[in-house]
């Protein structure tokens, strides 16, 4: 290839904002403390689990990870935040620039649903209006202490116009799924190629959730 020119594949998949790849996407986890966004995101990274006491996430961290997704690498940046209110002015500091985020609810715990509208009351004011928000219900292994039905979290994500899927750290049910959903939507957002019809994430994710369907055990 003369130098200068481009193959026509990268040229059709030119980036017009942000590069996949290369420049990080920046995906942040939030909601209660307790809800899962450590344990998620070890799940995620690591593809274990790790039981026994509980210790509250001070401050905020981050992993980098990338996803391929149709052949295009997407460079996840995800900050894990502390849910404890008293780290709360911190986390607002980085919604400003956040590509997408995670906000996370324990199945099991009413309290945390429940704070899910005052989550999304400080995403709307902090973040940009185009960030890409995923509602989790975490947790969802135990079923015998379930206190929030899964189509109670369907409910409130359809009032917020955000997809929604019930998740486990534990078993690692459906974290895959939910960042590689994410990565997606952030890809196509980034690289437009021509006539690729635009991507519809509640379509992909109810497809996926139906095809795994006779593996699930809720
Ligand atoms: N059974 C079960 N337990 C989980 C799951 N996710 C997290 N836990 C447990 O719940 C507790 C809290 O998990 P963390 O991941 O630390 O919660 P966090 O949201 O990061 O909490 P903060 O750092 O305080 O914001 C830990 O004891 C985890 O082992 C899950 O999917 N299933």
């Amino acid at each position: 290839m003369p130098p200068g020119r481009l193959p026509l594949e990268v040229f059709q998949a030119r980036p017009t904002g942000r590069r996949p790849g290369v420049d990080p996407e920046f995906t942040i986890l939030v909601g209660d403390s307790g809800v899962g966004k450590t344990s998620l995101l070890v799940q995620f990274d690591q593809g274990k689990f790790i039981p026994g006491s509980f210790s509250a996430t001070v401050g905020i961290g981050f992993t980098n990870k990338v996803v391929t997704v149709d052949g295009v690498k997407v460079k996840l940046q995800i900050w894990d935040t502390a849910g404890q209110e008293r780290f709360r002015s911190v986390t607002h500091a980085y919604y400003r620039d956040a590509h997408a985020l995670l906000l996370l609810y324990d199945i099991t715990s009413k309290t945390s649903y429940d704070n899910i509208r005052a989550w999304l009351t400080e995403i709307h004011e902090y973040a940009q209006s185009d960030v890409v928000i995923m509602l989790l219900g975490n947790k969802a292994d135990m079923s015998s202490e379930r206190a929030i039905r899964r189509d109670e979290g369907e409910r409130l994500a359809r009032e917020y116009s955000v997809p929604f899927m019930e998740t486990s750290a534990k078993t690692g049910v459906n974290v895959d799924l939910a960042f590689t959903a994410v990565s997606k939507e952030l890809k196509h957002r980034s690289v437009q190629i021509p006539n690729e019809p635009k991507f519809q994430i509640h379509e992909y994710i109810e497809a996926q959730k139906e095809k795994s369907s006779c593996c699930s055990y809720f």
